[in-house]
């Protein structure tokens, strides 16, 4: 949520989007609920695009082989431990295109993910949380901007929001995502 938070300050156009559809669908009320957020297709490609570049778990977590096996005509002994490195594979420039570095939610529009990112791991140890997480997410993201505008506030610029990750089996924030929230008015 916090890396969520931290790319739609970062970007006017993002943030100007996302709450048009967020309060064209849900219209005027006290809050947006779980059945508003479904049709919400921007506010899932930006979830979407945050884990891509910021996957909480960005080697996922340490697998062993079992038995002997090849990938790539290497040879994988038994008791092997591998890292996948999840964080790599969301930066490709071969999957991503030249613009792999930047934020870019459009870029789900036209792409089915498979295997191209797995922020949740894969087969049968991959998060069991996927969904509640996801839903989650979305929710959270889509009420804190349904009701409020952010910015960095304290004269600083909201593109100038320090990015810096620290961490290692989980990343977070090198420093605190600090915002100054404005009540929305559905009047102005
Ligand atoms: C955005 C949020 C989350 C992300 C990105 C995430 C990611 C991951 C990843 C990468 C793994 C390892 C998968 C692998 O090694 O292939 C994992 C495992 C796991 N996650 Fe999550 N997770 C999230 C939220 C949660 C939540 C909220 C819970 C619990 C309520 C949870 C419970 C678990 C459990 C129990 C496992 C171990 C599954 C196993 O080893 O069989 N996760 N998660």
């Amino acid at each position: 949520m916090v890396w969520t938070m931290s790319e739609i300050v970062r970007s006017s156009s993002v943030m100007q989007k996302l709450q048009s559809e967020i309060r064209n669908h849900t219209g005027r009320k006290q809050n947006v609920d779980e059945v508003d957020i479904l049709k919400m297709t921007y506010l899932k490609m930006v979830v979407k695009e945050t884990l891509r570049m910021h996957p909480p778990a960005p080697l996922l977590m340490v697998h062993e082989s079992l038995s002997h096996c090849q990938v790539d005509g290497y040879d994988v002994l038994p008791k092997t431990s591998a890292l996948i490195n999840e964080w790599g594979i969301g930066r490709d420039l071969r999957v991503w295109g030249d613009n792999a570095a930047e934020f870019y939610p459009e870029r789900f529009e036209n792409f089915e993910v498979d295997f191209e990112m797995v922020p949740f791991g894969g087969g049968r140890r991959s998060c069991p949380a996927m969904n509640i997480s996801l839903a989650s997410v979305e929710l959270v993201i889509a009420n804190l901007l349904y009701s409020f505008n952010w910015e960095v506030g304290y004269g600083m610029k909201n593109e100038d929001l320090n990015m810096e990750e620290v961490g290692s089996l989980v990343v977070r924030k090198k420093f605190p995502l600090c915002l100054v929230p404005t009540k929305y008015n559905w009047e102005d």
